[in-house]
C-alpha cells in the first residue's frame, strides 16, 4: 500500500474557459496553462504518479513540448495512470480539495467525481472531491488563481 500527494495551482486569466475535474464551468476568467489548465486533474494526476513513485506530471508531459500545448488533462490523466497500473497499482481512494474563492465547485463535483472515476475505471464511491474558499485570504482569496490538493492510496494488485 503507498499513499501520494498532488498540488497545483494555475492563476486566472481572461479569455479561457474554465474547466475543473474535466468539466466546463461557466464564469468570467478560465486557468491559464500549457494545456487545458484543468488545476484538479493536474493534481490528481501527481497524486497518483507520487504514490506509484513515478516522478511527476512535468516529467512525464513536459510544459516545454507543443504535443501538449492545449492538451486535455483527461488525456494526460488517462495516460499516466495507465502507467500507474503498468507499475502494477490499483486505486483504493482518492480525496481532493478545490481551493476557489469562486465560483462555487459544490455544484459540479458530481460531475467532476464522474469524470475522474470514468478515466481511473473505478466506481464513483472511491473519489471524494471538497471544496473550500480562501476566506478571502491571500492570492487565492484574491481570485488571482485557483489550486487544488489532493491526496491517492494505492493497492498492489498482486497483494
Ligand atoms: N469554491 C467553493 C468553496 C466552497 N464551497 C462549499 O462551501 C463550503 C464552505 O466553504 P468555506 O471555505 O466558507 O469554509 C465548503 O465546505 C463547500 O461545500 C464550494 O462549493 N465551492
Ligand atoms: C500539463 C502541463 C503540460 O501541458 O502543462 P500546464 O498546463 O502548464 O500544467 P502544470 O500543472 O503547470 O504542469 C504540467 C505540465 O507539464
Amino acid at each position: 500500500m503507498r499513499i501520494g500527494q498532488g498540488f497545483d495551482v494555475h492563476a486566472f486569466a481572461e479569455g479561457r474557459p474554465l474547466i475543473i475535474g474535466g468539466v466546463t464551468i461557466p464564469h468570467a476568467r478560465g486557468l491559464l496553462g500549457h494545456s487545458d489548465a484543468d488545476v484538479l486533474l493536474h493534481a490528481v494526476t501527481d497524486a497518483l504518479l507520487g504514490a506509484a513513485g513515478l516522478g511527476d506530471i512535468g516529467r512525464h508531459f513536459p510544459d516545454t513540448d507543443p504535443t501538449y500545448r492545449g492538451a486535455d488533462s483527461r488525456v494526460l490523466l488517462r495516460a499516466a495512470f495507465a502507467k500507474v497500473q503498468a507499475a502494477g497499482w490499483r486505486l483504493g481512494n482518492l480525496d481532493a480539495t478545490v481551493h476557489a474563492q469562486a465560483p462555487k465547485i459544490g455544484p459540479h463535483a458530481s460531475a467532476m467525481v464522474a469524470n475522474i472515476a470514468a478515466d481511473l475505471q473505478v466506481a464513483p464511491e472511491v473519489i471524494n472531491i471538497k471544496a473550500k474558499t480562501n476566506e478571502g485570504l491571500g492570492y487565492l482569496g484574491r481570485q488571482e488563481g485557483i489550486a487544488a490538493t489532493v491526496v491517492a492510496l494505492l493497492f498492489a494488485v498482486d497483494a
